[in-house]
């Protein structure tokens, strides 16, 4: 930023979210018939005026003979723009009163309501260059001031030339006119402001477009840009993650890239480059070297149940956080478990082959109702203690085994015993987690011990099952059927090709890691998975997190949020508050929570402090990331 800049801002549409006599004939014509013909006329000659195809005066000339109103009219309308005014603007109150002698309001609409919204920002009066509306003795408008430069066709030019301001202008506005200035030379940079309204015409003349004034304070480098913005976020979205979380992310301003299949490490140690929220389900290997390779990663969220892909401690510790859908999909798996298991009772995948080699064998032999049989769940977590009480509706006798201290829903028996569940199981259903310690945790040892003539099925994660050991155990009968949906190793994407070591057996259901795979679950995964990492950009919350320490937050109402993470060693927090004692800052709010590895401070601190300061927090021992909100 040079040494004097002078910040050259429009008020209709770019300070407010509004046109202001768009709003004026509202205020006038509300109730009435002439509200909608009225207003459309303004809102077009608005538009042509902005967009450069009318001259301004004739546009304004024409709009103040649509509108009869009176001074308290317009008082009315100046109090309904203090409510409108835009967001990022809002936001950023700070920068219009700390830069009040070099904020201009320049506006070709009228002093008379721009004055008491831009005041309350610390705008001062004589930094107000817009028209003024000239009254009757009823106090009724009767047009404008037209010696007034702003009143004229190019006025914004002629009146930046009468100022010749001495430093560097940057001119902010969303209309052609706006742009003129530029046109003629005495602005530097025109951003054109695209958080309420985007005109291509202008959008094309633009240096830089900019939808958020955190946006233009972040390109020019000021002093009191804070948050990140929205629009600089980059999201990479993997294997085919439903369209709506691309569309969730994209209206919340993100950048979005979606790919159809997985990529390897190396492919994703380039890829990752640059993105701040990644989004994968089960295939993306996000390794320890992939989490390193990532220079911006804030965010990973898995759009599925499974984290055993994700190397969640190099996460942490580069203060990733990472979130998943752990409910979204659990329906559609049960399900899958439900159906598999009645069929392969009634063996069905036995006789569609039989069929498909022109065989028919209408025959009872080896099919039994599921009604009255045992049913043994291992791992009674949110899918197998929903199958257990599906499975117990249909009549089923369940029982499970759980490595921790479970609640048995409806009827269902706890066993403390895995060899005694598979003693007693004509079915045995697999619902662990995909944790290390799972690896080939059910091996030839326990295939053994299930019943003769007994039916597994594996929905859980490929690595929990000895696949050879089952196949021996198909071959030989003494397993009568199984269902496999997940495999050590699976194919990156859908081009690629299968094969397992468990395969050619009559009774036996293959699927390709479809246990989650409906269209209601997807789309309730891209809804929840979005939702939790646009709440902890916008927030800070990392409420549902599996790595980080679950903070639940209030929404920010004013002052700025600093989130600062770091390693879990004693004595952060009163090196922080050292900080904000030492900087003379006011704390609004302070939240802590910590994990084995982390510890996550939320400080809420009045907007009015030294800027140093957030120097000073990223100088912290053992800090990890820090990041401000407001
Ligand atoms: N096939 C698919 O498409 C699909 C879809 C969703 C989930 N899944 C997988 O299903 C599995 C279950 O999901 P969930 O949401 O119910 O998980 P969960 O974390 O809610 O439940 C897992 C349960 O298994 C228990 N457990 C872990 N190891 C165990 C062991 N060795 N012995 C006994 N109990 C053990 C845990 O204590 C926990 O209660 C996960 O592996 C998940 O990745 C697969
Ligand atoms: O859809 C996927 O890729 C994974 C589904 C499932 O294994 C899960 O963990 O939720």
């Amino acid at each position: 930023m040079a040494d004097k800049t002078f910040f050259v801002i429009d008020f209709d549409s770019t300070f407010t979210k509004v046109e202001a006599l768009d709003v004026l004939s509202d205020i006038l014509y509300e109730g009435t018939d002439k509200k909608e013909i009225v207003g459309k006329k303004i809102k077009d000659l608005t538009d042509q005026a902005m967009a450069g195809e009318l001259s301004f005066r004739e546009a304004l000339e024409q709009r103040l003979a649509l509108l009869e109103a009176t001074k308290k009219d317009v008082t009315q309308l100046s109090n309904e723009l203090k409510e409108l005014v835009s967001e990022s603007v809002k936001r950023n109150k700070a920068f219009f009163s700390n830069e009040t002698d070099n904020v201009l309001i320049v506006s070709s609409g009228f002093k008379d309501f721009i004055t008491p919204v831009v005041t309350e920002y610390g705008i001062k009066e004589e930094n107000i260059y817009a028209n003024t509306f000239t009254y009757n003795d009823k106090d009724e408008v009767t047009g404008f001031d037209a010696s007034n430069p702003l009143s004229e066709h190019k006025g914004k030019v002629k009146l930046m030339k009468e100022l010749s301001l001495e430093g560097e202008v940057v001119v902010i506005g969303d209309g052609y006119t706006d742009y003129e200035i530029r046109e003629a030379g005495y602005a530097k940079t025109f951003f054109a402001f695209t958080e309420n309204i985007k005109r291509e015409k202008v959008l094309a003349k633009a240096d830089v477009e900019a939808n958020s004034f955190d946006e233009i304070l972040f390109t020019i480098k000021h002093p009191m840009a804070t948050s990140f913005p929205k629009s600089k976020i980059k999201v990479l979205l993997l294997e085919n993650i439903h369209q709506d979380a691309k569309e969730r992310l994209i209206q919340e301003g993100y950048q979005v890239e979606l790919l159809g299949g997985a990529l390897d490490e190396d492919e994703l140690c380039e890829k990752i480059k640059g993105v701040h929220i990644l989004g994968i389900r089960s295939k993306t290997m996000l390794t320890r070297k992939v989490v390193e390779a990532a220079d911006r990663l804030m965010i990973v969220g898995a759009f599925c149940i499974g984290t055993n892909q994700i190397d969640l401690d190099a996460c942490t510790e580069h203060g990733v956080c990472v979130f998943n859908a752990p409910y979204s999909n659990t329906r559609s798996v049960v399900e899958m478990a439900i159906g598999e298991i009645i069929m392969l009772m009634r063996q069905i995948p036995k006789r569609m082959r039989q069929m498909d080699r022109g065989e028919w064998s209408k025959s009872a032999g080896g099919s039994f109702e599921v009604r009255g049989k045992k049913l043994g769940i291992i791992g009674y977590g949110n899918i197998g203690s929903q199958l257990s009480i599906l499975a117990e509706s249909m009549g089923m006798d369940v029982y499970y085994y759980d490595v921790v201290e479970k609640l048995g829903l409806g009827n269902a028996t706890k066993l403390s015993s895995l060899d005694k569940l598979l003693e007693i199981s004509d079915v045995v259903s697999l619902h662990v987690d995909g944790r290390p310690e799972n690896k080939m945790f059910f091996k030839r040892e326990h295939i053994q011990k299930m019943k003769k003539g007994a039916i597994l099925v594996n929905l859980a994660r490929g690595p929990v099952v000895e696949l050879e050991a089952l196949q021996e155990a198909l071959e030989s009968n003494h397993l009568a059927g199984a269902a496999i949906d997940v495999f050590p190793v699976e194919p990156k994407n859908n081009n690629d090709t299968f094969d397992a070591p468990v395969k050619n057996i009559d009774n036996l259901i293959l699927t390709p890691h479809i246990g989650g795979s409906t269209l209601e679950a997807q789309e309730n995964i891209a809804d929840f998975v979005p939702s939790k990492m646009i709440e902890y950009v916008n927030t800070g919350s990392s409420f549902n997190s599996v790595n980080f320490p679950n903070v639940q937050l209030p929404r920010l109402e004013s002052g700025h949020r600093l989130l600062h993470i770091h390693q879990n060693k004693s004595g952060i927090l009163a090196q922080m508050n050292n900080v904000f004692a030492n900087r003379g800052c006011n704390i609004l709010g302070q939240y802590l929570k910590t994990n084995e590895d982390i510890g996550y401070v939320i400080t809420d601190i009045d907007q009015s402090y030294q800027h140093e300061l957030l120097e000073d927090m990223k100088k912290i021992d053992h800090t990890i990331k820090f990041r401000i909100l407001y």
